[in-house]
């Protein structure tokens, strides 16, 4: 039930196959991938042409985070390049419902995700049609940032929302996620959790990944 998905945005990007070796060896559940364009945040990391040619590393879940405007333009290629769980923002996609079935009508599943000022009841609508919701508890765009603590609130609603309607929805957590934390976090609610610089900034990559499966369990 409890999943750990290592963000690879604070990894050495020149040495990305050793890098996924040693998280995949430590015991990570997927891989988490955020892909930015540089307009829905002030940020831009890869796309599908990278995740494809990560696809060879590893057969682990690719965790894809879309940051990008208008997502449904590129959910094809993403499919095509090896994603297992696509999430898009509910503030990118104005046709919200359409690109969810975009994303399941390939046989995948399909998470959104909400910003730390976008309300939970924004998705209501679409919840049974989720296997993912993806609470940002940072500001999405870069890694190493501090978590919002009044995510808190959200978290628990959601977790009552889901139980309350006895759906089978994962609840993400993303954004300043750490040993410190994670337990909190978990009594939130939440059961699979990005951890970016928490990991990929430990000294020893595959160790720091055990510790965070060992905390969980
Ligand atoms: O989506 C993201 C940022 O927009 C990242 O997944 C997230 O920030 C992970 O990094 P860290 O654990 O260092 O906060
Ligand atoms: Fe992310």
């Amino acid at each position: 039930m409890y999943k750990i998905s290592p963000s690879i945005l604070s990894a050495d990007f020149s040495d990305l196959k050793s890098e996924i070796n040693k998280i995949v060896e430590g015991g990570a559940d997927y891989i988490h991938l955020d892909v930015m364009d540089g307009l829905f945040v002030p940020n831009i990391t890869f796309g599908a042409p990278v995740i494809k040619n990560l696809r060879k590393i590893t057969n682990k879940p690719f965790d894809v985070h879309l940051m990008i405007e208008r997502p449904e333009r590129y959910i094809d290629d993403f499919v095509d390049a090896g994603a297992d769980i696509i999430t898009v923002h509910q503030e990118s996609s104005v046709h919200l419902h359409r690109t969810i079935q975009q994303i399941k009508n390939h046989g995948i599943k399909a998470g959104v995700s909400l910003n730390p000022a976008t309300p939970i009841e924004t998705i209501e609508y679409v919840l049974e049609n989720l296997d993912m919701v993806l609470i940002m508890t940072v500001n999405p765009g870069f890694g190493g940032q501090s978590l919002i603590k009044e995510m808190k609130e959200k978290v628990m609603k959601l977790r009552s929302i889901i139980e309350e309607k006895n759906l089978d929805i994962d609840i993400q957590v993303d954004g300043g996620v750490k040993l410190d934390n994670i337990e909190e976090i978990k009594s939130w609610g939440a059961n699979i959790f990005v951890v970016g610089s928490g990991i990929f900034k430990a000294k020893d990559i595959k160790s720091e990944t055990q510790k965070y499966k060992e905390i969980l369990f």
